[in-house]
Order: C-alpha cells, then structure tokens, then sequence
C-alpha cells in the first residue's frame, strides 16, 4: 500500500492510547505502572492494593484487565479506594447483582454527583439527571422515540443517507481502489444521519478527503479526558482543568466547539420559529424542533438543557451504533463463513441478479434476517459500545454476590465483562458466534437485559434500542450486499482505552464491488 493510493480521511481524533496520552497524565500513570510491577509481587493476591496496582500496571488495556480480573473472581470486586483517599469502587459483571442495581433496588442507585461530575460535558440532560427531573425526562424521550412519526422520520433519514450519500462514496471509493479507514467513514455517515435526526438539520457535508469534523473531534476529546478521570487521581485532573493541560484543556475546547455548533442549531431553529417557516411534522421530527416549540411530548425548557438534550441524542446515536458497526466489520473479517452466511440470508431476499446502483435494505426486509440480526447481538455482546454503566449507592446496601456496599460507593457494571464471562456464555464465551443468538425454531433468542446488558437494564434501559439495531441493520445490509470490504492492514483490533468501544487503529480496507 502506498500513502498516494489512502484516501486521507482524517485520522488524528482516533489516535492510539499512546498518542492520546498527554505528558503530565502519562507520567504519572508510567510511574505508578513501574512501581506497581515492583509492588505487584510482595501484595496478598485479590487485596485491594493488589487490585489497584493491577489496574495501574494495566492502564493501557483497562476493557480487557477487568474483564480477566472479574472472570478470576466470580464476577465482582470491591477495590477500597477510600484507603488512598478516592471513593470506594465495586466492579461487577455478576447477573445478579447486575439486576439488583439496575432494576430491583434501582432507587438506591441513582447516577450520583460523582457522576455529574466526570461527565460534566453532558451537562443537564436525561443522561445525567437523576430521581424527579430524571423521570420527567424519561418519560418525555420515551414518548418521543415511540411516536409513530418519530419512527417514520427517523427511518427515512437513515434512507436517504444510505442511497443518497453513502452508496454514492462506496462506489467512489470501490472505483478508484482506494483505501479507507472504514471506522472514519462510518462515523461520518452515522453522525450525518444523528444530526438530521436530532436538529432537523443536515451537518455540512462530511464525505470523501475532507478535513475533520469539529464536533466529532469535540467528542473524541471529551471522552478521552472523561475516561482519564476514572484512571488519574481527582487532584490531579482537577489541578490539569485549572491551569489548562493536556485533555482537560482539550476537554475546556470541546465544550466550547459543542456549545457554539448546537447553540447555532438552536438560533436557526428559533429563526424558523420567528418567520413562520417551521416545517410540517413529516419534514422535521427532531427532538430540537420538539423543544424548541413545544409539543404534545415537550414542553418548553431553558437553553442548557434543550442545547445538552440535542448535543446527547447526536451521541448517543453516533457514537455506539458507529462504533458496533465498524467492529462488526472487524469480526467477519476474521469470520468468513459468517460472512457467507449472511450473504445467504440477503440474496434470499434479492437475488445479485436484480441488485442495482444502490441497493437499499428496508426495515422490513431487514427484519426477515435472523442470521444478520444474530451476527450483530454477538457483536454487541462481545464488544457493548457502552462498555460500562456507572451508579452511585445513595444508601449502604447488600448485594446478591454478598458483597457490601456502602453509602456513595462507585457501582460500575462492566458490560464488556459481562459479555465475556464463562459463567453467563458458557466456556466458548470468547468465540463469535451468532448461532447462540438462534433458537431452534429459527427465532431470535431474547436473552434478560441483566445478562446482555449492552444496552443496560431496568428502568433505565436504553430508549433507543430498536432505533439502533434498525441503524446497525440496514447500514450492514447494504454495504455487505455491495461490496466485499478487504481488510489491508490486519491489526490486533484492541478496543480503545475510552468508555466507548471504538478500534484503537480505525479500520483500513478496500471496497470491491460484488455486482456490475
Ligand atoms: C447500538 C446502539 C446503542 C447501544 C448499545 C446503547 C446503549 C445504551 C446504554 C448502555 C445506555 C445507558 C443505560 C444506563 O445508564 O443504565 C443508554 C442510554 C441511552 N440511550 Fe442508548 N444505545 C444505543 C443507541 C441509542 C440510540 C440510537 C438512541 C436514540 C435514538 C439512544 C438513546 C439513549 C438515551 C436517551 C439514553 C439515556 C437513558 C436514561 O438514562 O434514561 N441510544 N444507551
């Protein structure tokens, strides 16, 4: 591969962890990890020192560090980190508890302060608010997301950016033989359509060979320096967001791009508003054009949380089905009979004998094929773009494992160990396999949200699971049906050090098209 055959799609917002890593939080991440190596080997085994060295020793690789550790300990462990001056942590995978926390005894784990605080760039929204103001919101995006023209809009959105933009690129890319880093590309089609859905605006056009987008770039920063803030000391960060340095003076960047892009949203919506140019329901749907005028669902609310609702919902579409799609990508190529197989399915229902430019898969059509709806739970379950849930116990408790836990003890859920623990999958639980998924009647098997809790559980559960799963499958139709994606650069494929599962490296591939 030469560097004049790469479309060059932007590729510093998905660095490696090495090059995220800014100096001060480096080095003392270095220092710990070498003294741990050290310490590691005089520490009783499963002590909570021994846990928190192991955890600085492995910064580098924290998904798979405690998905191991939790496997070796029955799915839970409780890290005393009110010793060294931090909060008590308890990290489970264990199903029991995990129903427990998230559903039978919800109201005693609220999101916390703590939370509010490491997630301060979400501001004030349905994902960060708790208790009363939290159920008021649920109930509003729950309305929302079932409402029937939501649903309509929704759909037609992903359409369009499928047959009109996306094809259009893949082809481009598959003509010219170029290579893509495919993850990229992903995320700007995705964020396209989460923008139109969540504003009613199309974000300036963001295909081929152009530079970064700002409120992509925005994130990615914002959630790398959210992720250090579980790993660095609270000082420590605290003292980096004072004086500006290193991701806490690219986090202060981000807030400000986030406020200025949605805040200008905003403008152009009230602007609509003022002229009397809002356009009809089937037009434009979007949370912001709800809370901006206020509706049946939405009444009116002030600037910060209409402007945070609207920044979350693009998130919170872009950044997990992007993320699942691109490792779905990454698992058939390591899978290539379930590629065929998903070949199959699709060409059972239109034969490459009647594909034409820009063959589209409709939710119907996509809902026939079990298969490719499989292979996508199992890529949920092994790699849950939301790797992890964190509560806060807002009075001390017991768990089912038998674990105590006392008042404002950090409760983290981690659903990629969940996805991962032989006790949940049985010993084969690290393979890819989408045949678990199948009954033997041919059906989709549901498995309890507290034992695939990719999109968590209880009453908090994930409002807009089937809207992602209609994303994941239609995008996945489409490009599997077109084209064969070529993997050039066969990477390990390591989960970035985020608390959103991107590829460390991104995705370099080649498109050929499969019909002519
Ligand atoms: C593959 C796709 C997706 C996955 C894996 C996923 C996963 C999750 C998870 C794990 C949570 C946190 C649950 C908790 O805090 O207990 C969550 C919350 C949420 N998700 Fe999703 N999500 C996906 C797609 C979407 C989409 C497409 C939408 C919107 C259309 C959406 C809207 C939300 C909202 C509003 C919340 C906050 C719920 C609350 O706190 O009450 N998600 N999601």
């Amino acid at each position: 591969m030469t560097s004049s055959d790469v479309i060059s799609l932007h590729r510093t917002p998905y660095p490696s962890h090495n090059t995220t890593m800014d100096t001060l939080t480096l080095v003392t991440l270095l220092v710990a990890a070498i003294l741990s190596i050290f310490f590691l080997h005089f520490i009783k085994k499963n002590t909570s020192p021994w846990i928190l060295l192991r955890f600085l020793r492995n910064f580098y690789r924290m998904h798979d560090n405690q998905a191991e550790l939790l496997e070796q300990n029955n799915g839970t462990i409780l890290v005393k980190r009110s010793w060294f001056g931090g909060k008590d942590m308890l990290l489970t995978s264990d199903p029991a508890n995990v129903r427990h926390i998230l559903s039978t005894n919800f109201s005693n784990y609220p999101k916390g302060a703590e939370f509010r605080k490491q997630f301060e760039f979400f501001g004030d929204s349905v994902f960060t608010f708790d208790f009363e103001e939290w159920n008021h919101h649920r109930n509003a995006v729950r309305s929302f997301f079932s409402h029937r023209l939501f649903q309509q809009f929704a759909e037609k959105i992903v359409q369009d950016c499928i047959q009109i933009e996306l094809t259009s690129a893949l082809d481009q890319i598959s003509n010219n033989q170029v290579v893509v880093d495919l993850e990229d590309l992903l995320r700007r089609y995705i964020y396209y359509s989460a923008c139109c859905i969540s504003t009613g605006y199309k974000p300036r056009f963001i295909g081929l060979a152009l530079s970064e987008d700002k409120l992509l770039k925005a994130t990615d920063d914002a959630c790398d320096a959210i992720t250090a803030r579980y790993l660095v000391p609270e000082s420590i960060w605290k003292l980096q967001r004072r004086f500006g340095l290193g991701k806490e003076r690219r986090l202060r960047e981000a807030e400000k791009t986030m406020d200025k892009i949605i805040s200008n949203y905003m403008s152009m919506k009230q602007e609509e508003m003022s002229k009397g140019e809002i356009r009809n329901d089937e037009e434009d749907f979007s949370l912001l054009k709800g809370y901006t005028i206020g509706n049946e669902i939405f009444e009116q609310l002030d600037h910060k949380v209409i402007k945070d609702s609207t920044f979350g919902l693009i998130f919170a579409i872009e950044d997990t089905t992007s993320s699942s799609l691109s490792r779905f990508f990454w698992l058939l190529t390591k899978n290539p009979k379930v590629e065929a197989k998903i070949r199959q399915e699709l060409e059972k229902v239109r034969p490459l004998t009647e594909a034409k430019s820009s063959s589209f898969f409709s939710d119907v059509e996509v809902g026939k094929m079990v298969y490719l709806q499989a292979a996508l739970l199992e890529t949920l379950r092994l790699f849950p773009p939301a790797s992890m849930v964190s509560k806060t116990a807002a009075k001390p408790d017991t768990l089912p494992s038998g674990h105590h836990v006392s008042q404002n003890t950090m409760v983290i859920i981690s659903a990629y160990a969940m996805g991962r623990m032989s006790m949940i999958w049985g010993p084969d639980c690290l393979e890819f396999k989408p045949e678990r998924w199948i009954m033997e009647d041919g059906r989709i098997r549901h498995e309890p949200p507290h034992k695939f809790s990719a999109f968590g559980a209880g009453p908090r559960i994930c409002p807009g699971k089937d809207v992602g799963l209609k994303v994941l499958e239609t995008f996945a139709a489409t490009i599997i049906y077109n084209y064969h994606v070529q993997v050039v650069e066969d990477r390990v494929g390591a989960p970035k050090n985020t608390f959103i599962l991107h590829l460390d490296h991104g995705l370099m591939v080649r498109l050929i098209k499969r019909w002519t």
